[in-house]
């Protein structure tokens, strides 16, 4: 039986853009013109009212209908044969965005170490020099969890009116003091390996592998370690979860790059959304889309009452609690339960 239909064909572009414009960055430096690598699928309306702009997480990239699979497709809430969905690697991401490793314009050679800090604001004022270029006038949602709910945030709150709905998961308004630390020690563990500090893409590769064991504390709570990670023999050596953190530490250090991860764990560390505006409360008070905050009954890392307190200091938010024992990482894989949220708040907005 034939089952392809033309009507379940969608359009899906993989791009770089190239911004020629200088980017000041909130540390003072800048960088002199970027790169940011980018998908869309779907098409706009000639209204242009039904973007859906997804924003990924620490080690994620523009392939959204990958990552996100449960949400993002023909046949699941995001619909590219509905909506013209967009999703862009964070400036400081080892894949395609402007990042360490590289070329300086300037020296004609990768930065490196000279990469400079940014900020969840640069990497927001990066995206809209994206959204500009598109021609996209009015965001319908912006979503992104974690990292990218920060990034998120900061952006809802530039675009003012031009966004109508924020969708921010397991996410926060200024990144907490544990948070921070889990960060310094990741990077303690990078700086621990002997390449760091060489100007070789490899630099910190060992490093990154611890560095993502500790993150994968903070990503899981104890409960899925105790389900999934437990002996089922008497032993005292060579325990399941040794080996499961060291796969897991090889795993990512074989697909991203050390330098990025310490930039963009440097990113998120910056993250204050009342920073210079009087603070969380109030900056949150002037954000002009609605706002569904979706927290993490388990997240040890953003913890449901950082995602609570993004609803209850918007004018117009919503809560809404995913249950599960991953804890943070739940945002990436209980679709089910994501899903049923999106429903509800969609039907609630008469969308
Ligand atoms: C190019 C790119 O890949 S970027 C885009 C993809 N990544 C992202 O978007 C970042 C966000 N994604 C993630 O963080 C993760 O993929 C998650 C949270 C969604 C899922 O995490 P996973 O690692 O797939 O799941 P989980 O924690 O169950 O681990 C399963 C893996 O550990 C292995 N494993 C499980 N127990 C053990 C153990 N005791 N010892 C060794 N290995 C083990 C499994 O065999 C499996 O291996 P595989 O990934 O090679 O299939
Ligand atoms: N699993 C997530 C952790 C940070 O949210 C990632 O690797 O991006």
């Amino acid at each position: 039986m034939n089952l392809t239909s033309p009507y379940l064909i969608t359009d899906m572009t993989q791009e770089i853009f190239h911004c020629e414009e200088e980017l000041p960055l909130e540390s003072g430096e800048s960088l002199p013109g970027f790169d940011i690598s980018y998908t869309t699928q779907g098409h706009l309306t000639p209204q242009k009212d039904n973007v859906i702009w997804v924003l990924h997480a620490l080690t994620g990239d523009a392939n959204v209908h990958e990552w996100w699979s449960g949400l993002v497709g023909e046949d699941k809430f995001f619909d590219p044969t509905k909506y013209f969905i967009v999703c862009a690697n964070l400036l400081g991401s080892c894949y395609g965005s402007t990042q360490p490793l590289s070329k300086n314009p300037k020296t004609e050679k990768p930065y490196y170490y000279d990469f400079p800090n940014l900020s969840t604001r640069d990497m927001a004022k990066a995206f809209d020099q994206l959204r500009q270029h598109l021609g996209i006038q009015k965001i319908d949602t912006i979503i992104g969890g974690s990292l990218g709910g920060q990034v998120a945030l900061e952006w809802s709150y530039n675009l003012q009116e031009q966004v109508r709905k924020t969708i921010i998961v397991a996410s926060n308004a200024k990144t907490s003091p544990w948070t921070i630390g889990f960060n310094e020690a990741q990077r303690m563990a990078i700086e621990s390996d002997n390449t760091w500090g060489q100007n070789s893409p490899d630099a910190g590769k060992k490093g990154l592998e611890a560095a993502r064991a500790i993150g994968m504390l903070s990503y899981r709570h104890q409960e899925i370690f105790h389900t999934s990670q437990a002996e089922t023999e008497e032993k005292t050596d060579h325990f399941r979860v040794s080996s499961y953190l060291r796969y897991q530490g090889q795993k990512l250090s074989n697909r991203f790059n050390a330098l990025s991860y310490w930039v963009l764990t440097k990113a998120m560390d910056s993250h204050d959304l009342g920073r210079g505006r009087g603070g969380t409360a109030k900056a949150l008070s002037e954000i002009k889309s609605k706002v569904l905050s979706i927290g993490i009954n388990t997240d040890l890392l953003f913890t449901k009452e950082e995602s609570q307190f993004i609803s209850k200091n918007v004018p117009n938010g919503t809560y809404r609690e995913i249950s599960s024992i991953y804890g943070h990482d739940a945002f990436l894989v209980e679709n089910e339960q994501l899903n049923y949220i999106l429903t509800s708040f969609y039907l609630e907005n008469n969308d």
